[in-house]
């Protein structure tokens, strides 16, 4: 079987080894500069000067706690003068990130929203973006309340057929946002082929929010993408302690004004944030290989479960997408969304019944989590729009973290047994009519 784990059976459980796909190097030029070796990047050329640090070891201590400008009379002049405008802490993680992006730049903010609000604080009244329709709930409600309401125009593509995204460019856009794989429905995007697309218009930006991904499956700056952007709250902290946005460039034009940005407008992180954020890196390597373990394990235990659906992992072969993966990724991470058989009622009692598995939102660090789309993290999204979708009351969504496969398929037996038993109504997911719940 290959790292991707090949169709897998029914009543086996997968096995995931290091395949050539993973050994030997990557597609697409991925991992040239920290061929699965994060440390690397992190005590290599983009690690700051140890002489700014008073204990110059693997440890990146938060060096600037306070608001205080670098007096250059007393001390010999570091480049700082103010916590906002620039901190060794926050040039530490920003260094790193850059090297794990294979870009040349990284700037660090207070979240991933605010990264995207930076982002789109590059346009102009009157411009237009184009974006991903099965986007992340809260980049659908800042482009639909927030920055159309603020003279942009926003328009949702599903850009899985790239002659879509071809179609919807006009003179005035000036951004396309893609994610890839989506939030919740993971459908998977060819980056490259976007890309080249994108080139061919000049003056519009491509930016790919890579948070499902990390850096270390999916690198979108060598796959043609102008902007990487990560919630490195999820995968790349990936302890669930910290809230964090990052955006990496190649471009020095790019580069200057989004600095310019995040100085200005000051949504950034505090210099403990980035400290821990710093630390989180130093095992991505370890936890991106077992999340793909776990996340393959259970999307193969789903999708031969009575009591389920369907299942969408792009790691699976039934996956409509899963031959771009190959050709883009290094590997998947623990991302697992599926339909379970039923209503809203069997979702729920799934949901309350998981043990091992926490019911909350976010995704990406080393507990596993479920959610509910419709619900939780993408409720700000139109009805209407959802279910077009596919977010409909009994698709949930599963991030798989670093516990024990077998805690976790048991976890998941147990709760699919008590949530739907007896018969199964024969219904489809396009035939269920369910009804509405309040949203939250
Ligand atoms: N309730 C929050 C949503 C947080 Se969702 C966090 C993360 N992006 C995910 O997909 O889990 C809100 O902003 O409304």
């Amino acid at each position: 079987m290959d790292v991707w784990g090949g169709a897998g059976e029914c009543g086996s459980l997968p096995q995931c080894t290091p395949g050539p796909f993973l050994q030997g190097g990557c597609p697409a030029g991925c991992w040239d500069v920290v061929p699965g070796h994060p440390p690397a990047a992190l005590g290599g050329a983009g690690f700051p000067q140890p002489g700014l640090f008073k204990e110059p070891t693997t440890a990146v201590m938060p060096e600037f706690p306070s608001a205080l400008s670098d007096v250059c009379f007393l001390f010999p002049p570091q480049g700082y003068e103010y916590i906002r405008s620039g901190n060794p802490t926050r040039e530490c993680l920003e260094k790193a990130m850059a090297a794990l992006d294979g870009g040349k730049y990284c700037l660090a903010y207070s979240s991933g929203s605010a990264a995207l609000l930076n982002i789109c604080h590059l346009l102009k009244p009157g411009d237009t973006v184009i974006s991903i329709d099965d986007v992340y709930g809260g980049t659908n409600r800042y482009f639909q309340k927030v920055a159309s309401e603020n003279n942009l125009k926003v328009i949702f593509v599903d850009c899985t057929n790239p002659k879509c995204l071809e179609a919807a460019i006009t003179p005035e856009t000036k951004l396309v946002w893609l994610e890839t794989p989506t939030n919740p429905t993971l459908k998977v995007i060819d980056i490259k082929a976007c890309a080249d697309i994108v080139r061919r218009h000049p003056g519009v930006l491509l930016a790919v929010d890579n948070s499902f991904m990390s850096a270390y499956f999916q690198r979108p700056l060598s796959l043609g993408a102008d902007i990487c952007m990560s919630s490195a709250t999820k995968y790349m902290n990936g302890h669930s302690d910290v809230l964090i946005g990052l955006v990496s460039v190649n471009r020095d034009d790019l580069y200057e004004r989004l600095k310019f940005l995040q100085n200005a407008l000051g949504a950034v992180p505090s210099p403990f944030d980035c400290f821990l954020c710093n630390r989180g890196l130093k095992t991505l390597h370890i936890r991106m290989k077992l999340h793909f373990k776990n996340g393959l394990a259970v999307a193969k235990f789903l999708e031969c479960h009575p009591r389920v659906e369907k299942v969408i992992y792009p790691g699976l072969p039934s996956h409509p997408q899963h031959e771009v993966i190959k050709k883009q990724c290094t590997g998947c991470p623990g991302m697992v969304t599926f339909y379970i058989k039923g209503n809203i009622k069997n979702a729920s009692a799934f949901l309350r019944k998981l043990k091992v598995f926490t019911l909350a939102e976010s995704l990406g660090g080393y507990e596993s989590l479920a959610e509910h789309p419709a619900i939780m993290t993408h409720a700000s999204v139109p009805e209407k729009e959802r279910e077009k979708l596919g977010i409909t009351d009994t698709l949930i969504r599963l991030s798989v973290g670093l516990e024990d496969e077998e805690d976790l398929l048991g976890d998941l037996d147990q709760a699919l047994e008590a949530a739907v038993s007896g018969e199964f109504p024969p219904t489809t997911i396009q035939q269920q009519s369910q009804p509405a719940l309040p949203r939250g």
